[in-house]
């Protein structure tokens, strides 16, 4: 049954997960044959920089800048893509499909705006298009969803899935670390992107729920579905206010399949200190699955960084090996047969934090929640922090699980009144 003896691989991009894939290859190689059949070896290396790349390989005669040399080499047999962003990354691994090489990509921005178009060329050739690193990184989420969990009807999948936000939040509530001191860090540990406005804009975990519903689902969600919000706005005040509540603030990605459309967002939210999910700290990602068979299932580590990405690369490339050596190629593609519609925002329901500051005059609170009557937005709880030497009091409110659209009128008038200086943080809580 063993058909080769040696994979030969193209490497697009040499960057941080690039350098993650070559050192796991090279860590692999006495296990390969063990593990596989057969050797995977990469062959070529894709880079701008031939100069820079140099000092990062032992045997600098593999780099190249020239793709052509790449797609018409029918030695290749596999490319894998890590130069990120949709052009030319897109063209790239379409010809490659098109010239019948199998592709692993950890491209997210990529995997879902075209991840059907894509996963369609590759089927049309007979050839695998993997991409278990484009979500959570290390963490294996991708084949679970499309294999072992494979009996479930799956209603939701969410939790933190960006390395990035988390780790920002994490130093700032643990450390009191100032917002643009954390990103720096992220930045040179690796976790976040080569614009990390995707990470802190809330783009990059917008872009893996896209994915990951599409997956759960069966139902193509892409990137323009998803409601998107970052942790730019998050202050030291709104962290400690939700510590004194009981909750820590979490950049979460949900997405559900409900009886009137699928739900997909992303969003700054409080959740309860003794969530599993408050403990999620630094880099790490964790991903919650329901399925009607296996109930609850929780997915944890690493979803960033050189090393643990190019763990989930290096599993797509070892899982083709093997699709290779037994003649089974394309087993399992696009995993779309179904068409549900997209929920608005405004139709699903929160609970959700205000924070505001008013005049601090008799008649403000009941002007206040004279509004969230009127919009059937029942309140849990409402606070008034302090009044500070401006004369303006801040207050908190808490609401219980209503509509987001009546939230939102309400808010709309709130703003409105004359005794409301301003709206200083507007956040939701997690309830599942
Ligand atoms: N970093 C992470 O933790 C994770 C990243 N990902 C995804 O992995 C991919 C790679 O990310 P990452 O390694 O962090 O990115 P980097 O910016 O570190 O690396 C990108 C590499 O690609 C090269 N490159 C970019 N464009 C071209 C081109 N047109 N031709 C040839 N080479 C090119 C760059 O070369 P040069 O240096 O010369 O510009 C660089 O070597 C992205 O899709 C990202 O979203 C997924 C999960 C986690
Ligand atoms: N920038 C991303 C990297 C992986 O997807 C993150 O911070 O999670
Ligand atoms: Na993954």
């Amino acid at each position: 049954m063993v058909q080769k003896k040696v994979l030969k691989v193209a490497l697009l991009g040499l960057g941080t997960v690039g350098t993650g894939v070559y050192k796991v290859l090279r860590n692999q190689e006495t296990e390969m044959m063990h593990k596989l059949g057969c050797e995977v070896k990469i062959v070529k290396i894709l880079v701008r920089n031939l100069e820079k790349a140099a000092k990062k390989v032992e045997d600098s005669s593999i780099l190249t800048n020239d793709w052509e040399s790449i797609v018409s080499d029918p030695q290749i047999d596999l490319v894998i893509e890590l130069m990120g962003g949709l052009s030319p990354a897109k063209e790239y691994i379409t010809q490659a499909l098109e010239a019948g090489k199998h592709v692993v990509t950890a491209n997210k921005d990529l995997v879902a705006v075209a991840g059907k178009e894509l996963l369609d060329t590759a089927q049309e050739h007979k050839v695998d298009f993997l991409f278990e690193a484009a979500v959570a990184g290390g963490i294996p989420i991708i084949r679970p969803l499309k294999q072992c969990l494979a009996g479930n009807h799956i209603t939701e999948v969410m939790g933190i899935v960006n390395g990035t936000t988390n780790f920002i939040l994490t130093k700032m509530t643990q450390e009191g670390m100032e917002f643009q001191e954390a990103l720096d860090l992220a930045t040179e540990l690796g976790y976040a992107e080569a614009d990390p406005t995707a990470d802190i804009e809330g783009l990059d975990a917008g872009r893996k729920v896209a994915i990951l519903a599409s997956v759960a689902f069966h139902s193509r969600v892409v990137f323009g579905d998803v409601a998107i919000e970052g942790i730019t706005k998050i202050t030291a005040t709104d962290i400690r206010y939700a510590k004194e509540m009981g909750c820590t603030i979490k950049l979460l990605g949900v997405t559900r399949n409900t009886e009137d459309g699928i739900e997909a967002y992303v969003n700054p939210m409080l959740i309860p200190s003794d969530h599993p999910l408050a403990s999620v700290n630094d880099s790490y990602n964790a991903v919650f699955v329901h399925g009607d068979a296996v109930e609850d299932a929780m997915f944890f580590g690493r979803g960033a960084g050189e090393l643990p990405t190019a763990s989930a690369v290096v599993g797509d490339v070892f899982d083709i090996a093997r699709n290779i050596q037994f003649n089974c190629c394309t087993r399992i593609s696009c995993t779309c047969y179904k068409d549900f519609p997209i929920k608005k925002m405004e139709d699903t329901y929160n609970s959700y934090y205000l924070r505001l500051q008013a005049e601090d005059r008799c008649g403000v609170l009941a002007e206040l929640t004279k509004i969230f009557a009127e919009n059937q937005v029942s309140i849990s709880e409402i606070v008034q922090k302090k009044t500070r030497s401006n004369g303006l009091a801040e207050i908190v409110v808490i609401t219980s699980r209503v509509r987001e659209g009546d939230f939102q009128t309400a808010v709309k008038f709130i703003r409105e009144l004359k005794r409301v200086e301003k709206i200083s943080a507007l956040l939701r809580v997690y309830q599942k």
